[in-house]
């Protein structure tokens, strides 16, 4: 008999399991009942996005502590903490998460503390839709007026059940009126642009144009692009930040082609106790991510690969980083203790 609770509810019904053998991105919910299965959700990219791997490692800590029912306790949860810190690196929002359902490991084990770790979990989740909600508002006020768009990755919003990050303001864009198009790169190898950004702005009648990651460059050399707006799974404290691979070199280019280059991240994603972009770990995944699609070979069998997750732009091509409690503009070390020094506690 499956534990029923609100955890359980938001796995069942938010997770996307990426079907690598057909378009659009998902086929089926996942069933996650612990903590081991809400890791390898996260390892498989089942769900994807820096907020959302933070969520689901917290509905998992919780799901965990509901399965140890009168049993629960911080020493009882210490191994499912383990796991679901070990199942992805590089995002802060993972480990963030778990640092916030630890917090309140204090107080009367058992069932109280799944009780706990629930509230907290959810807390967290709604926490991140309102983020969102209002990062898409400040992003979007950065914005020309009928804007074009080029985007990488992004998380959905069906997966935090949120509004996406840099989703979160393309959608604020459409919605004001300020938006003319969205380019949004395939973001080889996992094709998020492809199989969600494109999928869930087709869903709202969003204007979006799917181009292969190395249309970038032309398009931003014919005048085709006014801004370019992504996500970000971790941001040290001087500005530096971790996002998909092939980021970076979106900064490259819209720095030569003169274009804003914005970072859209809730303040979950800020990693004061990261000195710089030199000390983010940066995942690396199976080879085969790279050289199969599905089942189809797109290189020789055998072939050697490097196949890092994510790279790291450098703080002075970021035009400005947007979270929910306001936008660092030029960012750097001291913009960033000034956006800690505002932010409301
Ligand atoms: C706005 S979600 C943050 C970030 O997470 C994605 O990584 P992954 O798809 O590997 O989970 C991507 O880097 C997004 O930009």
């Amino acid at each position: 008999m499956p534990i029923e609770s609100p955890a359980i509810h938001w796995l069942d019904d938010h997770l996307l399991l990426l079907d690598q053998r057909r378009l659009p991105a998902h086929t089926e919910w996942l069933d996650v009942r612990d903590a081991a299965g809400a890791a390898d959700a996260i390892r498989q990219m089942a769900v994807r996005g820096a907020p959302a791997i933070g969520i689901t490692a917290a509905y998992g800590l919780a799901l965990e502590a509901l399965r140890l029912g009168p049993g629960a306790s911080a020493a009882r949860l210490a191994p499912a903490l383990d796991v679901l810190a070990a199942s992805r690196p590089t995002a802060v929002n993972l480990f963030w998460a778990l640092d916030r359902l630890r917090a309140r490991f204090d107080g009367e084990p058992g069932a109280a503390l799944g009780k706990r770790l629930v509230r907290e979990a959810e807390r967290i989740h709604q926490d991140d839709q309102a983020a969102n909600q209002r990062l898409g508002e400040l992003g979007a006020a950065l914005l020309p007026p009928n804007a074009s768009l080029y985007t990488h990755c992004n998380t959905g919003a069906l997966a935090t059940g949120g509004h996406g990050t840099a989703l979160g303001i393309v959608r604020s864009a459409w919605r004001n009126g300020h938006l003319k198009m969205v380019f949004a790169g395939e973001t080889r190898p996992w094709l998020q642009g492809a199989r969600l950004t494109a999928w869930e702005l087709m869903q709202e009648n969003i204007p979006v144009t799917l181009v292969a990651d190395s249309a970038a460059g032309l398009l931003m050399a014919r005048g085709q692009v006014d801004a370019v707006v992504v996500g970000a799974d971790r941001i040290a404290a001087n500005g530096d930040t971790a996002n998909k691979i092939g980021t970076y070199n979106l900064a490259v280019l819209a720095r030569h082609h003169r274009l804003p280059f914005i970072v859209a991240a809730p303040d979950s994603t800020l990693d004061p106790a990261m000195e710089n972009g030199a000390g983010i770990v940066i995942e690396e995944r199976d080879p085969d991510e790279v050289r199969r699609f599905g089942g189809t070979a797109m290189a020789p069998d055998g072939c050697p690969v490097y196949n890092p997750a994510f790279d790291v732009t450098p703080a002075e091509l970021i035009t400005a980083i947007v979270t929910e409690s306001g936008v660092i503009r030029s960012p750097d070390r001291q913009a960033l203790a000034d956006h800690f020094a505002r932010r409301p506690s």
